[in-house]
């Protein structure tokens, strides 16, 4: 008999329109999640509530307009999510392997999607997050809710799940053929910005809780290799080798921190950093998320640009994300393959 197979594709999730309301809601679901703000459950409900989202929320429900507007209209990160499903679908569609998409927070919501899929009564399911490199908060999230929620089912099938791949060929592949459209020695610079973390999150892998013991810069090896700054730096030095980046000539940086106790160096003193140093041109690549997103188009796009100028540079140029591109189309095909 032959088994019937459905694939659960996970990205964040972005909010319903870049109206205040819907950002409140979006980001009160995402605040709200243990794994994002990891301290007590009251103090969380304080600090996210009372302060976070109700600050946050007019700000961001801005550059979310700016980013709508830049993409007809639509969020990137859910339009190419379900290009992404559309495309991987009729790779499979003369076998017996459905497609899902989910958003961990916002729509399409995890509850709705995993309530389908119980129905449609697979004999295997494969949950797929769309995060390269492992974060508790995005990666271990996105795993924990899709498992609670098939943990429920009466009949529950074979499961396996796609954790991370920062070292993955095709993923590398994708990036380095996206970078080819630069000419890379025309810049007096390159930044590989990955999304930032709390430190205290990046310690939680580890025994001693303490990632600055693991020289996570340099190597990757069996004790750090669910960090995700050691990730982070392993993944960067996968593409400039490829690309023939000298050391020198590049800087792994972390954005979009709620606070200075975030991974560093951070993306936006770096910007600026270049800028002060007579820097005219530099060029971004951001690996950590398979599609372009608020923290790519306008994070890194808008506002980097803005703080680079203000400082005397000209021009951050961004390396576009995976979003659509045949190559990362057929490594997510390749990955979902190798678990049939
Ligand atoms: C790469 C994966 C991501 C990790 C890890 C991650 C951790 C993380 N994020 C926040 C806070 C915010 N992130 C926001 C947007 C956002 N984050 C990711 C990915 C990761 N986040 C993406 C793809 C996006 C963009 C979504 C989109 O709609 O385009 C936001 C919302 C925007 C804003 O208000 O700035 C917040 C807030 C925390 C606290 C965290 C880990 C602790
Ligand atoms: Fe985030
Ligand atoms: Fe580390």
């Amino acid at each position: 008999m032959k088994k019937k197979v459905g694939v659960l594709l996970i990205n964040l999730g972005t909010p319903d329109s870049p109206k205040v309301s819907d950002v409140r809601r979006y980001l009160t679901e995402f605040l709200n999640d243990p794994r994002v703000i990891d301290i007590s459950w009251l103090g969380r409900k304080l600090l996210v509530n009372l302060i976070i989202v109700p600050f946050r929320a007019p700000k961001s429900a801005k550059i979310y307009k700016a980013l709508f507007d830049s993409n007809n209209g639509v969020s990137p990160l859910l339009e190419y999510g379900e290009i992404l499903k559309a495309k991987l679908g009729d790779k499979f569609q003369n076998e017996d392997v459905t497609i899902e998409l989910a958003m961990r927070y916002g729509n399409p919501s995890l509850n709705e999607v995993c309530a389908r899929m119980e129905k449609a009564g697979y004999d295997e399911v494969i949950v797929f997050p769309l995060f390269p490199q492992y974060a508790s908060s995005s990666t271990g999230s996105a795993l924990e809710k899709a498992l609670r929620l098939i943990r429920n089912w009466y009949v529950i099938p074979e499961l396996k799940v796609i954790s991370q791949y920062w070292d993955n060929p095709g993923y590398i592949n994708t990036i380095v053929e996206r970078a080819k459209k630069y000419n890379i020695s025309e810049y007096d610079h390159i930044l590989f910005s990955y999304h930032g973390l709390p430190v205290r999150q990046v310690d939680k892998v580890y025994e001693d809780r303490n990632c600055d013991n693991h020289d996570c810069d340099k190597e990757i090896n069996e004790e750090n290799r669910w960090c995700y700054k050691a990730t982070s730096y392993a993944t960067t030095r996968l593409i400039a080798e490829r690309l023939g980046i000298a050391e020198k000539d590049y800087t792994v940086c972390f954005q979009s921190r709620l606070d200075n106790e975030w991974l560093e160096p951070f993306s936006d003193k770096v910007v600026e950093a270049w800028g002060k140093k007579g820097a005219k041109k530099l060029l971004a690549f951001s690996p950590a998320f398979v599609a372009d997103c608020l923290e790519t188009t306008i994070e890194i796009g808008d506002e980097y640009q803005e703080i680079f100028e203000k400082h005397g540079g000209e021009r951050v140029d961004l390396v576009e994300s995976l979003n659509d591109h045949p190559l990362w189309i057929d490594t997510c095909e390749k990955m979902i393959r190798e678990r049939l």
